[in-house]
């Protein structure tokens, strides 16, 4: 088992032991994951410095007010557009706050698609938590990897989009996950040796439709799948939740991440999302990591790695009674599993295939442009066409044009299924 994961910090600018606060750059700063991390490091006064946020630009008031608490360095907003709303906020923050003149240093400014690549390159972070959503992330994943940053992973689709071009770029330790569940499964291997891990198994809450039928899910709603029952998540990977791509891409990103092959990675339905994913090893002992469902313990975790932070977590009650309950995944209503396990054995870009097809299909359904059963469909359709894409990427540029090809099919079946 070969693993970007370890227990240990890899490289000299990771190991932050002299008692200087960590220097964190955070992308997605005003997305869910994002806002929580800042609540992990307003709770940690002392242990963490935050150097640079980012995000989209669709909250310049929020992003404005982050950066004048956290007296961030520099801040980035990919939509150009955006950032004079930025600098406008800035200013009126600083005045709310009835800053003296003077007193206040305007960050330095980032604008543009490369925008949070860049303020990864400027910033030189101890870590860099990207919590942005999307496959846009990989650029600013590869930059933080390349610039000897440890990477505090919770975008878990510029991974599965890089593939083996995030696995080149990142040394030994170097990643650290902050996806729930592929945090829970680098604290069960904690627990042995590589070479003793006999499965992975990771959790899947079932989402707002367990049970449905596949007739049934044919006619559900956009609010009835953004009711996730255990979390409160950004859009996208809710709705991946409801479909089971999100544990699809989890199940690329654990092999990714921990070098276990796709046969000796299993799923299973468990919907009190407290045991987040557990590691059986070859005497027979199944370790898991349990808690209550509350994303602030793996950022918190990826923010201090390997040392436990305490993020606010509550801790389970054993005085109260509960119950804890697993069952098989049912692959007939949910196929989007199975077509991740055949495009993650297949390789090439067919994962980045996968992933961005099931992005324009989301967004398609999200506009009311398409059925809910029409997301795993065209991801489907997208994939038994990508025959052209089945290499190993060279370069991110092939990445993203395997994408690009698999975007606008996908926007092709969606404006197919409009028309009828
Ligand atoms: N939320 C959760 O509990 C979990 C999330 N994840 C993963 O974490 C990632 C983030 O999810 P989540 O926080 O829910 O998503 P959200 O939609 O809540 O937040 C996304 C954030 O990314 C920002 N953003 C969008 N485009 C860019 C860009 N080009 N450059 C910089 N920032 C950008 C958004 O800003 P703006 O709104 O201005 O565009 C926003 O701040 C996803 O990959 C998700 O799968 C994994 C496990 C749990
Ligand atoms: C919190 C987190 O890590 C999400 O990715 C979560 O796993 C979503 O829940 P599902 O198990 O329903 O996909
Ligand atoms: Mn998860």
């Amino acid at each position: 088992m070969s693993t970007m994961v370890s227990a240990q910090p890899g490289k000299d600018r990771q190991e932050n032991d002299r008692g200087s606060p960590c220097g964190v750059t955070l992308l997605g700063s005003t997305g869910s994951i994002g806002t929580q991390a800042l609540e992990v490091i307003r709770r940690n006064p002392g242990a963490f410095r935050v150097l640079g946020i980012a995000a989209g630009g669709n909250d310049p008031a929020t992003l404005a007010a982050q950066a004048l608490e956290f007296e961030v360095e520099a801040v980035a907003v990919a939509r150009g557009t955006a950032v004079e709303d930025v600098q406008l906020a800035l200013y009126a923050e600083a005045q709310r706050l009835g800053y003296a003149e003077g007193r206040f240093r305007l960050p330095r400014l980032f604008a543009g698609p490369d925008a949070a690549t860049e303020l990864v390159r400027d910033t030189e972070a101890d870590v860099v938590l990207n919590g942005m959503d999307g496959s846009r992330g990989l650029r600013p994943t590869l930059a933080a990897l390349e610039s000897g940053s440890r990477l505090a992973l919770a975008n878990k689709e510029s991974l599965i989009a890089g593939g083996p071009l995030v696995q080149r770029a990142a040394a030994p330790g170097q990643i650290t996950p902050v996806d729930s569940e592929h945090s829970a499964l680098a604290q069960c291997l904690r627990a042995g040796d590589a070479d003793e891990v006999q499965r992975l198994v990771l959790t899947a809450s079932g989402g707002p439709f367990r049970g449905y039928s596949e007739e049934e899910l044919h006619e559900v709603t956009v609010d009835q799948a953004l009711a996730h029952p255990t979390w409160s998540m950004g859009t996208v990977v809710t709705i991946n939740s409801a479909t089971m791509v999100n544990k699809s891409l989890e199940l690329i990103e654990a092999h990714l991440l921990f070098g276990v092959d796709y046969d000796r990675i299993d799923v299973v339905v468990h919907p009190q999302s407290i045991v987040h994913s557990m590691v059986t090893y070859a005497d027979g002992a199944t370790m898991a990591q349990a808690s209550p469902p509350d994303m602030r313990l793996p950022i918190a975790l990826g923010l201090g790695w390997p040392r436990r932070v305490d993020g606010g977590t509550p801790r389970l009650d054993f005085a109260q009674a509960s119950s804890w309950t697993f069952e098989p995944l049912d692959d007939a209503a949910f196929p989007a599993v199975g077509l991740a396990r055949h495009a993650g054995k297949e390789g090439g870009c067919l994962p980045a295939v996968y992933n961005a097809a099931n992005e324009e299909a989301v967004a398609a359904f999200v506009a009311g442009n398409s059925r809910f059963t029409s997301i795993v469909q065209t991801v489907e359709r997208v994939l038994a066409e990508a025959d052209a894409w089945r290499a190993e990427p060279a370069s991110v540029d092939e990445i993203f044009e395997s994408e690009e090809w698999a975007r606008s099919r996908a926007r092709e079946l969606a404006g197919m299924e409009r028309a009828h």
